[in-house]
């Protein structure tokens, strides 16, 4: 049995109709009609544990309302969900114990105590035993160099210093598995990195099966083999990452830096190509692979053409996942 197993997961949002125009406070309030948003329809999978996987999907996707149920903060309104073999609503306390959490966007620790304080009531929470805790923490500190903050009031810390804490904090108590909502929101490039470094180690060396969402794609293709794409509430795509691009990464651009520009009319012409773009001498030409290939073009074009220099590109993940939410047969691809 998978360590994480959800199936036909769905949360319907009640949520009331504002009025317009004149009084509509009044009017709201007094009228009542509401509207039914089924943040999360019918989601479907298992992880395995040891997993790394990244919870994509544009904003409002219903990311932050899976983790939550997933968490046991919110309860499902219909589907099955087993975590460890527990139902996170139903058993939050026994589920608390195995999950650790960090929402980057809000705080698990004590805003006005020092950093180490709120370590040790998260040992008296989790009844964490002494030995034990030391251990962690003296971990963590190799790991995420706590010491220079950790007798420093959380209020008073940096963002990058606050989310080093935050992952001791949800981990001190030694959890199967840690949940993420967006960890390295906000974080300048040394700050993500490190922390990128400190879920690798644990996901390898731990064992703690990591389920994250992110905006920042560097972080999925730097960590997580596999992604789960969402979109208006529904899985979209569940498999590796390197198929995703495969599977969505139909286009590969060839960039040809020309000699000199007077041999050209007006454009480059390349069967199975387009110019995206050019700057004096070199040009952006964007082909699909399934098309023609690099070979073709790049033949093609040196009979032609005086060429200095070339290159292919491959798409950025990013524009893979952009084309993705932009394509409309995502709703065919629903796997
Ligand atoms: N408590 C709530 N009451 C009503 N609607 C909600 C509530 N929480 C979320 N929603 C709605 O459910 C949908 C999914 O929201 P959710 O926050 O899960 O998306 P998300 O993928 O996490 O987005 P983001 O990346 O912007 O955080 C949205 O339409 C949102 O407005």
């Amino acid at each position: 049995m998978p360590l994480i197993d959800v199936a036909d997961l769905t949360k319907v949002f009640r949520v009331v109709v504002r009025q317009s125009g004149r009084f509509s406070a009044l009017r709201t309030f007094l009228s009542r009609e509401y509207r039914d948003v089924c943040a999360v329809d019918h989601v479907s999978f298992a992880i395995e544990a040891g997993e790394m996987v990244g919870y994509l999907g544009p904003n409002g996707a219903g990311k932050s309302t899976t983790l939550k149920m997933l968490t046991g903060i919110l309860a499902p309104t219909s589907g099955h969900l087993s975590i460890d073999g527990r139902e996170p609503q139903r058993q939050r306390i026994e589920h608390a114990r195995r999950i650790g959490v960090v929402f980057g966007q809000r705080t698990q620790l004590w805003w006005d105590l020092p950093v180490i304080e709120s370590f040790e009531l998260l040992r008296y929470i989790y009844r964490i035993p002494l030995e034990r805790w030391k251990a962690n923490l003296s971990t963590f500190d190799d790991l995420l160099d706590l010491g220079a903050f950790l007798n420093t009031p959380v209020r008073q810390i940096s963002l990058g210093q606050r989310m080093r804490a935050e992952l001791a904090a949800a981990l001190l108590h030694d959890p199967a598995i840690l949940f993420l909502d967006e960890p390295t929101i906000g974080l300048d490039v040394i700050a993500r990195e490190r922390i990128r470094q400190f879920l690798e180690r644990i996901n390898h060396e731990c064992g703690v099966t990591i389920i994250l969402t992110t905006h920042d794609l560097n972080d999925i293709q730097r960590l997580c083999r596999r992604v789960i794409l969402i979109d208006h509430g529904r899985v979209i795509y569940d498999g590796a990452l390197e198929t995703l691009r495969e599977r969505f990464g139909r286009w590969r651009i060839l960039i040809v830096d020309l000699e000199r520009d007077d041999a050209l009319d007006d454009t480059l012409e390349a069967p199975g190509a387009e110019v995206i773009e050019r700057y004096g001498t070199r040009f952006r030409l964007r082909f699909d692979r399934s098309a023609t290939t690099a070979a073709a073009l790049i033949a093609y074009l040196s009979s032609r053409y005086p060429i200095r220099d070339l290159a292919i590109e491959e798409p950025e993940i990013e524009s893979v996942i952009r084309r993705i939410y932009e394509a409309p047969e995502v709703a065919r691809l629903h796997a």
